[in-house]
């Protein structure tokens, strides 16, 4: 088993020794709810879906044309009789005779005897005095038994998992469980995460700002972060620098919240009331990271239940730097998504990369497929941890490890893609 964060010590930390210690702060996914399909959109399934049905259920067509059962001699000099017309959600259990063919459309289910389908474009029809309609094939050669025909079952067999636990439900699987009829499903509960600002400097936007204030960045940003790895927040605000009004705001974070998380106050530490009134409600360790940026890090519990905390450093990229590299990973193991974050590439070089041994670099990059088809990622220039606009033009995060000085353009680096439609 990890360590939990108060056993770890003054030493300079490892970044995966603090992600498995943040990890073990929680003990795996929360609650299961059943949630009505067009509310499902972004959660992840705490069960097993098993198809109840064949998909698709009946054996059909994949093209408009005739349906027939191709001889081994090839086709009728005459032709094929042509004895119905199947439509789309009509016709099941009609079946054929030798030298029969059924005009069918895309979708409708294949009458019984027939094996291939072939396309309109390829047929020709004569009407006969009697009105009987013959069809000839224009290249029998061409015919494969068994073409344009979807068999019943062919993407999912009935009973089988159509779907796994732990699944993300984005567009296409929700489209594939709309397809099994499934009106509802079992999904884990959104942790609800608590979410604060400190800092006397730190206003709200829309405020006045002071002279030597600065706009509350970080909470806008972590909110769009929780949300898009899953969570729900519960916004505290910024907490004024008043034990009592920090301890309020604690206590109900960690009767409400399943991780409360805040910017700022997380560095070297004149006794601040925050600290104070955190340490008041749970126990908490005081992290450095070999990290850059966002070296300090608060983790600890709050209240009875043990909530987890982490406290991210207050400069702005090192608080969504933090974020993606700790919170994010713990917010997948509450959903049943263990190890789902973060998700690396890997990427040539295309310019050299500044970085220095001892801390694990995540610089803020920029990654496209060259004309050989291959991944490169340059960085985005500044790097300041202040600069909030680098993380704006990134699309990932390029991961520098520890043992790593500078990289020489053309090596391998690893990356971390940001989520981010472009
Ligand atoms: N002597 C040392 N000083 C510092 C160290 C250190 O190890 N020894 N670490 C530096 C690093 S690295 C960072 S990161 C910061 C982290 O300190 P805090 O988490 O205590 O952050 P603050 O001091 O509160 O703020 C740092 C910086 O970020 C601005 N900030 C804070 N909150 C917000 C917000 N919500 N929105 C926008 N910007 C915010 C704040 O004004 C400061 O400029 O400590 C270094 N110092
Ligand atoms: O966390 Mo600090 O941002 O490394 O500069």
């Amino acid at each position: 088993m990890s360590l939990s964060c108060f056993e770890l010590g003054e030493r300079m930390l490892p970044v995966e020794e603090a992600r498995a210690a943040v990890l073990a702060l929680v003990p795996g996914a929360l609650p299961a709810e059943r949630v009505a399909l067009p509310a499902l959109r972004g959660r992840v399934l705490a069960e097993d879906v098993l198809s109840p049905i064949d998909v698709p259920q009946n054996t059909n067509a994949a093209m408009d044309g005739v349906a027939l059962a191709w001889p081994e001699a090839g086709p009728p000099a005459a032709g094929f009789r042509r004895v119905a017309e199947i439509v789309a959600g009509h016709g099941a259990g009609y079946a054929l005779a030798p030298g029969e063919c059924a005009g069918i459309t895309t979708g409708a289910p294949l009458p019984e005897g027939a094996d291939s389908v072939i396309m309109r474009e390829q047929l020709h029809l004569e009407t006969a005095a009697d009105g009987e309609v013959w069809v000839r094939v224009e290249h029998p050669e061409r015919v494969r038994r068994g073409q344009n025909v979807r068999r019943a079952g062919e993407d999912i067999a009935r009973g089988a998992v159509a779907l796994p636990a732990g699944t993300r439900l984005c567009a296409a699987e929700l489209g594939l469980l709309a397809s099994l009829g499934a009106p509802r499903a079992a999904v884990v509960r959104r942790p609800r995460v608590a979410l604060f600002s400190t800092g006397d400097e730190v206003t709200a936007p829309g405020e006045p700002l002071p002279a030597a204030g600065i706009f509350d960045a970080n909470r806008f940003a972590l909110m769009a972060l929780v949300e898009e790895h899953g969570g729900e927040v519960l916004d505290l605000g910024i907490l004024p620098d008043r034990r009592d009004a920090i301890a309020a705001a604690l206590a109900r974070a960690a009767a409400e919240a399943d991780l409360v998380l805040s910017s700022g106050g997380v560095s070297v530490g004149d006794a601040d009331h925050t600290r104070a009134a955190l340490l008041e409600h749970g126990e908490l360790g005081f992290w450095k990271i070999a990290i850059r940026p966002g070296r300090p890090l608060a983790c600890g519990r709050l209240g009875e239940r043990g909530v987890p905390f982490l406290g991210l450093p207050g400069n702005p990229v090192a608080s969504l730097v933090t974020f993606l590299q700790f919170a994010a990973p713990l917010l997948a193991k509450l959903q049943g998504r263990d190890g789902a974050w973060p998700r690396r590439l890997s990427a040539i070089a295309e310019v050299p990369l500044r970085s220095r041994e001892g801390r694990v670099d995540y610089l803020r990059g920029v990654y496209a497929s060259d004309g050989e088809g291959r991944l490169v990622v340059r960085d985005t220039g500044a790097q300041g941890s202040g600069i909030l606009s680098s993380m704006v033009q990134a699309n990932c995060l390029i991961e520098i490890d520890d043992a790593r000085g500078a990289v020489a353009a053309g090596e391998a680096v690893t990356i971390q893609p940001l989520f981010r439609l472009p």
